[in-house]
């Protein structure tokens, strides 16, 4: 069965616009593992528009009390700053299962394209290094709707990664358009390519209950699934635990 790991960024969101701690980031974490979420994923921004240090650590005392994932995402690339202490430094201090590589920047609304593999290689391999070193699983953001992301996917095994996680934005988008049949094509091959090359296969990025099934349906082997701006949209109306409870029925049927 592929895993879910839901991501919290969005309560994060709705607390910092008025500061003060509600809704509680820990608290909805926890009812998404009561419910039976396999893991919680946070993406810190350096600009801490939503997860902030202190939410990492908090999480990560969560999640390793219950004994389950917590993955952690971010750019290696983006400097520490006020706030901030920089990627590695958070894998350092919380030593995340997972480490997620995202090449984003604070001018992006969020993220929207995975690394270039063969480009980024010297730049990456010292910190998936690092990472590893630290006992983190090391998964690495790919884009697999262009030709040039599926041919340089399995180059992220030479740079060390153990797994690549599939930017599903833009398959999102053909879904929503009524036309993901080639677009997940594009998807499968790059999730052969990668595991062919030994790299397990996550997938996140605007993924939904009503978009998941068809793409686990065309798109074998995925291992995890980190869901987190449509799944707290739709908790506000069905609630967190029912959601996270609707998301483990399509996994469940997608096995
Ligand atoms: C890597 C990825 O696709 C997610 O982490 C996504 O970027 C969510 O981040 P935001 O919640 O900041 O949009
Ligand atoms: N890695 C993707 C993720 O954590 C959640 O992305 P989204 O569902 O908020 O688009």
């Amino acid at each position: 069965m592929t895993f879910l790991s839901v991501n919290v960024n969005k309560i994060a969101v709705l607390r910092n616009s008025r500061g003060g701690n509600e809704p509680d980031v820990v608290r909805a974490a926890i009812q998404c593992l009561d419910a039976g979420a396999h893991g919680i994923t946070v993406h810190p921004r350096p600009d801490a528009r939503h997860i902030r240090a202190y939410d990492v650590l908090a999480l990560a005392e969560i999640t390793r009390s219950r004994g389950v994932e917590f993955n952690l995402e971010g750019n290696p690339f983006a400097p520490a700053r006020e706030g901030y202490p920089g990627f590695l430094a958070l894998c350092e201090l919380v030593r995340p299962a997972q480490a997620t590589l995202v090449p984003d920047g604070d001018a992006q609304l969020t993220s929207d394209h995975g690394f270039d593999f063969v480009r980024d290689d010297s730049a990456l391999r010292p910190h998936v290094d690092a990472l590893k070193a630290l006992g983190c699983r090391v998964s690495l953001f790919a884009d697999a709707h262009t030709e040039a992301g599926r041919s340089g996917i399995a180059h992220a095994a030479a740079i060390g990664a153990d797994r690549v996680e599939l930017y599903t934005g833009p398959y999102a988008e053909a879904f929503a358009e009524g036309d993901a049949a080639v677009m997940a094509s594009h998807f499968a091959e790059a999730a052969r390519r990668a595991q062919d090359a030994g790299l397990g296969v996550n997938a996140g990025h605007d993924l939904s209950q009503e978009n998941l099934g068809f793409f686990l349906k065309h798109v074998p082997g995925v291992l995890e699934v980190s869901i987190g701006h449509a799944l707290i949209g739709e908790a506000l109306y069905d609630g967190l635990g029912p959601t996270v409870r609707s998301y483990l029925r399509i996994l469940t049927a997608g096995r």
